[in-house]
């Protein structure tokens, strides 16, 4: 007997748009189901979904989608919308290789008309959609729903900005379940709970659609004018009626006899832009996740009668972990420490910086801009500031890096989280091109840890550097097990160091591949191939006189780096070609990750299709040698 008898009538919008409400409530019960069900066996993205099943369901019913443009904002919700729009059957293969993505994605589908991953970037996108669909005179709704969280970001009132100018037929649905990844923060967060906790215009709100559904036509209108102003009082939704929005809501979010009607009269307002306030519960519908303090956001496997999720076992400690810990150790004997996050306390360890510093931790909502130059601030002022911003969203705050911090020579120091690939959120996440920006940087100081010692004894570093601003990346995950000393020292700036002495070929590995390019050795080691191997420690400064030193002694170099071309491996090229060491005919080979942006996969799988494992280290350096491969046990 299936638990999901309606659902299993649906595979496409079109399939529910003629349903009542009592089976778009049924329908929206069993997607709940799938849902949980689903991500239980692939872990995933939960809570966010769970929160959007009415919205999704009554969305793709009031709307003709994929005529009218549904874009989800971040896309971690849109489990939900992949059931309900042709890909259920492939639900379990989501976030693993080969699979479906996490997030939105345009190759996927025609209901995926922009992917999405990194917040707050739907209200622009829908806009672009606007303005190409009145190019056309086509008016076709067009849709954009957005989390409060991804409402903190400057990037949305950017694009709401400019909507009041350029557009009637957008519709910004704001889905607020007062949560981001952890409870949100901001001015605009405490603006959207006294909107929703104004009691009185949830009473007046019922009242007033009732009355206004029920009026013909001209009277409609002018009730509705009234019933704005009286609902401008009442609610305070004015900040976004003047940005020029008609303002709806805060309606229940949850409540399909409210949603589908409300939904219509919006779509049907075509004098300005339009803004429905859906008030939701992150993990609606599942015990775990409601009861949970992060709403079940993020999940590995898990039983779905106990909520009790699939434990990894590992015999190190996170780099995340390793990063929160040892920067407490340091603000415990220094005041002027302080941390800063963009909405990822958890995510970066500052959860358990905050624990211990509340006061010396912030964290400005996803406003990553914001958050480099207030950084900046902090440092101009004598602090020192520790800005942990993902790699892949530390993208989102560049210009704010080279003009408030670099320019200024400002000491922020920047923890580079999720450095390198990051396995199942894919492309959008890859930390691949930090060594390439922030190694661009006169005066930046860029480090890369090879181990959680090395990451210890970068933080301590990090911490010394007053003059000018210096950045540490590290990956996604575990350590390999090494020692941690109570109190790493600080390295000596630019300073490299030989993990290995060999004769016939340098292998100079920048970052954590070091423990593939020690296999590589071994590899080479068992042709006969005699390898040197150095970990860098530094992209910027360079270790010259070591580098140097490796191209003197041996006849061929290879770097090594978790990041794409135009990094560690060139800033070397370049060096060696400005001293002249390449002119002796030294054979170099520079190996990074491919011009490609890679689908998610495990980690392992991924560095593997980027050939940057043991094989094919060894390969590359046989191959600079001109010694033929096949003939030996190295096969890549
Ligand atoms: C630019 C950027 N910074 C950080 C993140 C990490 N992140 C993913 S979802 C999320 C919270 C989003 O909150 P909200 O928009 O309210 O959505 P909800 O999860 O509550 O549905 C964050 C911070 C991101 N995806 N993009
Ligand atoms: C949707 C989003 O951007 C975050 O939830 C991200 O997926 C977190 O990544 P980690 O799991 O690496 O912390
Ligand atoms: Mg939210």
């Amino acid at each position: 007997m299936s638990k999901t008898p309606l659902l299993d009538t649906v595979t496409y919008p079109a399939d529910f748009r003629g349903f009542d409400v009592a089976q778009l409530r049924q329908l929206a019960d069993e997607v709940r189901t799938e849902t949980i069900d689903a991500v239980s066996v692939t872990g995933g993205h939960l809570g966010a979904g769970l929160g959007v099943v009415e919205l999704t369901v009554a969305l793709h019913h009031v709307f003709e989608t994929p005529r009218d443009i549904l874009i989800w904002d971040v896309g971690h919700q849109c489990y939900p919308h992949k059931i309900v729009t042709g890909r259920r059957d492939r639900m379990r293969t989501i976030r693993q290789g080969g699979g479906l993505s996490g997030f939105t994605k345009r190759s996927e589908s025609e209901y995926d008309p922009f992917g999405a991953a990194h917040a707050s970037t739907s209200i622009s996108a829908a806009l672009g959609f606007c303005a190409a669909r009145d190019q056309r005179g086509d008016d076709n709704k067009v849709v954009a729903v957005i989390g409060d969280g991804s409402m903190s970001a400057g990037m949305a009132y950017e694009a709401m900005n400019n909507a009041a100018e350029t557009t009637r037929q957008l519709m910004v649905v704001l889905n607020d379940n007062d949560m981001s990844i952890a409870p949100p923060v901001g001015g605009m967060s405490a603006y959207l709970a006294k909107l929703v906790s104004g009691g009185a215009y949830q009473n007046f709100r019922r009242f007033g659609k009732q009355v206004v559904d029920h009026l013909p036509r001209p009277f409609r209108d002018a009730a509705r004018k009234a019933e704005e102003y009286a609902r401008g009082m009442v609610t305070g939704g004015t900040f976004f009626e003047e940005l020029g929005f008609y303002y709806i809501g805060p309606i229940d979010g949850h409540d399909m006899e409210t949603l589908v009607p409300i939904l219509k009269n919006a779509a049907a307002i075509d004098d300005r832009p339009v803004l429905v306030h859906v008030v939701t519960q992150k993990g609606k519908g599942y015990g775990p996740a409601e009861n949970s303090a992060d709403k079940y956001h993020g999940v590995v496997k898990f039983d779905v009668v106990s909520g009790k999720q699939a434990k990894s076992i590992s015999n190190a400690p996170s780099y995340t972990k390793v990063f929160g810990t040892e920067l407490i150790k340091r603000a415990e004997r220094d005041p002027r420490i302080v941390a800063i996050t963009a909405a990822m306390p958890s995510g970066t360890g500052l959860d358990l910086f905050g624990q211990a510093f509340p006061k010396r931790t912030f964290d400005v909502g996803i406003a990553e801009q914001h958050a480099v130059t207030f950084a900046a601030g902090l440092a101009a002022d004598g602090m020192r500031p520790f800005c942990a911003i993902y790699s892949t969203f530390l993208q989102r705050g560049y210009d704010q890096v080279v003009h408030d911090v670099a320019i200024q020579g400002l000491p922020v120091r920047f923890a580079m989280d999720r450095a390198g690939l990051v396995g199942a959120d894919g492309a959008t996440h890859a930390g691949s091109f930090d060594i390439g920006y922030m190694g661009a940087l006169p005066g930046m100081v860029l480090m890369a840890a090879a181990d959680e010692a090395e990451l210890a004894a970068m933080i301590a570093t990090a911490c010394e550097i007053d003059d000018r601003p210096s950045a540490f990346r590290y990956p996604r995950g575990d350590g390999v097990g090494v020692e941690i000393p109570e109190l790493a020292a600080p390295l000596e700036i630019g300073k490299g160091r030989i993990v290995r002495e060999g004769t016939a070929v340098a292998l100079l590995s920048f970052g954590t591949r070091l423990q593939e390019t020690l296999k590589a050795a071994d590899l080479l080691a068992a042709r006969g191939v005699s390898a040197t191997v150095a970990d860098a420690r530094f992209a910027k400064p360079l270790d010259e006189e070591l580098i140097l030193r490796l191209a003197r002694e041996h006849e061929a170099l290879v770097t090594i780096e978790e990041g794409a071309m135009g990094g560690f491996g060139a800033f070397v090229l370049q060096m060696l070609a400005e001293k002249g060491a390449l002119d002796a005919g030294l054979k170099v080979r520079t190996m990074h990750l491919p011009d490609t942006f890679q689908d998610q996969d495990k980690p392992e799988l991924m560095y593997a299709e980027a050939g940057l494992n043991a094989e094919h280290i060894a390969a590359r350096a046989l191959a600079a040698l001109g010694i033929d491969r096949a003939a030996g046990a190295v096969r890549a």
